[in-house]
């Protein structure tokens, strides 16, 4: 037997799923969270019974990716629970009657009952049962409750008894339940709700998103690097090192199997950042360098999330957005790319038209560098002054920006406008908070420790064969030409394919300059996203398109690299100038091309 979880985005579909299957998957307070349908069990009265989360959609006729997946699952479920949004009722009731009209056996799960109290909502729940023919369980998933009648009440799910026959016979039978029903009572906002309507307002929403993101980067630094001096640092030098040393002495100090274990001893020492062997550099570059901050990244991007801001910035940026051919809504995978690029790519099946999902997957793929490489950015160069740093992050924002500029001129078609559901703030509860982390965190250990093992391994039979000798030769020329850097970079570029945060510390034993550096970090950043991004951008694009990201991502780089080198090595400050100029140009451009639009 088979159970689907349908709904309009935002219910907490996937929070009744955790609760049923115990499998645990992301929930957010933001409409689009899950896009692609997940799988669990749940034990009905001793049988093993399919479940499945779908993605949220406001009606059976779809309009988008996510909506095509929900609509295509429906014939395979022997039984439909539909999550309703109580304190959103008419809006909800639209989709519970087209799934009436397809005659599936269906349960009602009216989800949100703790917050429709608060909001002063009284749904009379057996009259609407009565309303529809269907059983209706109010509860409050995210504490649980009602979870079990919805599971004792599943055997009574049937077809409703609810008839309509034009469009706006179904609106007028959704308006004429919700009138017999509900009952709104009086009652003041509260902080939360007039914070709500500060954070979406002009001038006070931009001081608040700035004071928001300060905090969050200052939370991020806080919280990373106590991490690392309080318990990493102490771990790896106090406890991992020794055995290390031992296990080094054990091996004779050099030879190809100390290479590859312990790698390169720097005057007679191991040294955890550039020996490069897989049980030093390979364990410590993420356990000690890249894990304390992706933490702590996933903490602050996890409490924004189901406190509701996401979709506010999404209504700040949605001028901006709209200049780079997208909407503010883009602004979702872009800050999930900051995280991690591959739930960023899966995002993106959120965008109408395939010319946004071009633009945002090219956009994410190439200016938006995961937390991982934000990490050794901050560790690599970070020593060598905030200025370096600035500059590789400043590069990439003008790289997005001149790139959404351009590809929202040359690509046919525009762009719709942002229609967005924003949902009510709410203040996460620490075990919702902490189960999200938990999954995150645990999806980057899957993810990344194996490649950069893989990535360590694989440099280390690049020097142990000689192959490295050659490749270096091989880029010598143009390396040393566009980017002035040593052909032995070379290798730190064919391991971004795997992993960027290893491919950064592979620049650390090379003896770059603070200079050499910022070019090195910003082309790695920008050529080719790592492969399980171009994997899942593949899927969604298709070959065609991936290809021609993948022209654009080699142009850009190659433009970008340059740049780096002759702001940093020849040109210093003329060349921000001509950059400048070049930027300002263009939204002139757009500018005027927008008005002449308008007046035509
Ligand atoms: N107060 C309250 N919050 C809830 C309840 N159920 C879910 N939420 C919150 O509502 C938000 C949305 O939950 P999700 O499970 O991600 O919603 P979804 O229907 O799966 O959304 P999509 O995947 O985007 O379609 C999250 O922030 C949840 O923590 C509930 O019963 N009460
Ligand atoms: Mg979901």
């Amino acid at each position: 037997m088979k159970i689907l979880l349908v709904g309009n985005p935002n219910v907490g579909k996937s929070v009744v799923f955790s609760q049923l299957t115990g499998t645990r998957v992301i929930s957010s307070n933001y409409p689009g969270t899950t896009v692609e349908y997940t799988r669990g069990y749940l034990n009905l009265n001793g049988d093993r019974v399919e479940v499945i989360d779908v993605p949220g959609s406001y009606t059976l006729e779809p309009t988008c990716k996510a909506e095509e997946v929900a609509v295509a699952m429906l014939p395979h479920g022997d039984i439909v629970i539909n999550v309703v949004d109580a304190t959103n009722l008419e809006r909800n009731l639209y989709l519970t009657l087209e799934l009436i009209a397809r005659q599936v056996p269906l349960i009602v799960a009216l989800n949100l009952w703790d917050e429709a109290q608060h909001k002063g909502i009284v749904i009379d729940v057996p009259k609407l049962e009565t309303l529809l023919g269907v059983p209706v369980v109010p509860m409050a998933a995210i504490r649980g409750e009602g979870i079990k009648q919805l599971v004792a009440r599943l055997p009574e799910a049937r077809s409703g008894t609810v008839t309509w026959q034009t469009t706006d016979e179904r609106y007028a039978t959704v308006g004429r339940i919700v009138r017999q029903v509900q009952r709104v009572t009086h009652r003041h906002h509260t902080l939360l709700e007039q914070l709500e309507d500060l954070s979406v307002m002009p001038l006070t929403g931009f001081i608040l998103g700035g004071l928001v993101l300060f905090c969050a980067f200052k939370i991020i630094r806080f919280i990373g690097e106590g991490l690392i001096g309080f318990l990493c640092e102490p771990l790896f030098e106090n406890w991992y090192r020794p055995f290390l040393q031992k296990l080094s002495v054990a091996l004779g100090g050099t030879g190809p199997l100390h290479d590859l274990l312990i790698g390169q001893l720097i005057n007679g020492q191991i040294d955890f950042v550039q020996s490069l062997g897989i049980l030093s550099t390979g364990l410590y570059v993420p356990l000690a360098m890249v894990f304390p901050y992706i933490v702590a990244f996933y903490l602050v991007l996890g409490f924004l999330e189901d406190f509701g801001y996401l979709p506010r910035l999404a209504v700040l940026f949605d001028g901006l957005m709209h200049r780079v051919g997208l909407h503010g809504y883009a602004i979702i995978p872009m800050i999930l790319g900051l995280g991690c690029n591959v739930p960023a790519a899966l995002s993106i099946r959120n965008l109408e038209s395939h010319r946004q999902k071009f633009i945002a997957s090219t956009l994410m793929a190439i200016a938006v560098p995961c937390f991982s490489q934000t990490a050794m950015i901050f560790a690599l160069v970070g020593p060598h002054g905030g200025l370096y740093v600035g500059q590789i992050f400043l590069t990439l924002f003008c790289v997005w920006l001149t790139l959404g500029l351009l590809l929202n001129r040359q690509l046919a078609g525009y762009t719709p406008s942002l229609l967005v559901e924003i949902p009510p703030y709410r203040l996460p509860g620490v075990k919702v908070l902490a189960k999200k982390l938990y999954l995150r965190i645990s999806h980057f250990f899957k993810e990344a420790i194996p490649f950069i093992l893989l990535g360590i391994l694989v440099v280390n039979l690049a020097y142990l064969s000689g192959f490295i000798h050659l490749l270096a030769r091989a880029c010598e020329p143009l390396f040393a030409f566009f980017f002035g850097l040593p052909g032995d970079a070379a290798i730190a570029l064919l391991l971004g394919f795997l992993r960027k945060d290893v491919a950064l510390g592979i620049l650390a034993p090379l003896n770059l300059t603070p200079e050499q550096l910022v070019v090195a970090s910003t082309v790695l950043a920008v050529y080719f996203p790592c492969l399980a991004t171009f994997l899942i951008l593949l899927r969604e694009l298709g070959w065609q398109d991936m290809l021609k990201v993948t022209g654009i991502m080699l142009v850009t780089a190659l433009a970008a690299g340059t740049f780096a080198n002759l702001a940093l090595n020849r040109l210093g400050l003329l060349a921000w100038i001509g950059a400048g100029i070049l930027l300002s140009l263009l939204i002139l451009l757009e500018v005027t091309h927008r008005k002449k639009e308008a007046s035509a």
